[in-house]
């Protein structure tokens, strides 16, 4: 009984070790992850000068995870397909192309919730 829980715990330490590897590996390697990152961090430093609302720290915190969430997705689709297809060939490139478009979404979308957020107090400060 003990040694089960003790196993399971066991795990789910060695599960977010695996987590872990797999974020630093994109944050290493991975130039449009870290510009996302750093973009990201700005939006929170200037989250913090304008003191956003709850509502608003909420929106922007999802977003910024969105963007990143969907980076990591496109990164793997793109790890996924040079492994498994390394040659040219037609469904690589439409794998690839949609995958990058759903950065390409999140970035859109991101990018308007931030004006949304951060117009109205940018206004308010001139
Ligand atoms: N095996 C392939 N066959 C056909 N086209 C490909 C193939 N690999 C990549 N491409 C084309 O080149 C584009 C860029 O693919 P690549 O793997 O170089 O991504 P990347 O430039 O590293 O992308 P990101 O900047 O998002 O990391 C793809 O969106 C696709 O249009």
């Amino acid at each position: 009984m003990r040694s089960d829980s003790n196993d399971k715990r066991k795990k789910r330490g060695i599960g977010l070790k695996f987590a872990w590897n797999g974020f630093w590996e994109v944050l290493k390697h991975e130039r449009n992850f870290q510009i996302h990152l750093i973009v990201g961090i700005i939006i929170i430093c200037a989250g913090f000068f304008l003191q956003l609302t709850a509502g608003e720290w909420v929106m922007i915190v999802l977003v910024i995870g969105f963007v990143l969430t969907a980076e990591m997705i496109n990164t793997t689709i793109e790890k996924l397909i040079n492994y498994l297809k390394p040659e040219i060939h037609p469904e690589a490139k439409t794998i690839k192309d949609i995958a990058a478009a759903t950065v390409l979404i999140a970035a859109v979308i991101a990018v308007i919730i931030g004006f949304i957020v951060f117009l109205p107090k940018l206004y308010s400060l001139l």
